[in-house]
């Protein structure tokens, strides 16, 4: 099961699709580049290096507090969808998973980003924010 951000509408866009054959890679290995310099970043089960991209990022230092480890709850709670596009070009692999250790990772967040009734809903509040003209970060702020 992947997710496709490539059409408009996004929660209707979740599909069956064969991977792509990825170099796998386990939790321990991806924690290795835990640096600003040398940042991985695993989110939903796939493996990026990011490092070229942490000084040009929209949202500075943040990208790489997670550096090395699972990111998916932390990328998917700060982004509008279309960053997931985004993802791609930097993609190294996938986590193998034979060797999963769930202990590394954070596995009540881990299936969230898949669910359609969480897709709908983030798609409808980003689409009323655009509609007012705020941005969904500020206008969040003014409520929590
Ligand atoms: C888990 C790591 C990451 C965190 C915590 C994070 C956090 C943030 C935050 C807080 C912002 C908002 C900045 C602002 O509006 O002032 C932001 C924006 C952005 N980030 Fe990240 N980021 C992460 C990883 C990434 C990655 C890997 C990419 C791309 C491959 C990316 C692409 C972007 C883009 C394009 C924006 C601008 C979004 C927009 O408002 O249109 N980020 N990020």
């Amino acid at each position: 099961m992947t997710i496709d951000y490539t059409h408009d509408g996004v929660a209707s866009t979740i599909k069956a699709s064969p991977r792509e054959a990825l170099k796998k890679y386990s939790r321990k290995e991806v924690a290795l580049h835990e640096t600003p310099k040398d940042c991985w970043l695993v989110i939903d089960g796939k493996v990026y290096d990011v490092t070229k991209w942490v000084p040009k990022h929209p949202g500075g230092s943040l990208i790489h507090v997670r550096a090395g480890q699972d990111s998916t709850y932390l990328f998917n709670s700060y982004h509008p969808l279309y960053v997931w596009k985004l993802l791609d070009q930097h993609c190294v692999g996938e986590i193998d998973a034979s060797d999963e250790d769930l202990s590394m990772t954070n596995v009540e967040y881990l299936d969230t980003v898949k669910e359609p009734f969480y897709l709908a809903l983030k798609e409808r509040v980003e689409a009323y924010f655009h509609r007012n003209k705020e941005h969904i970060l500020h206008g969040l702020g003014s409520h929590i």
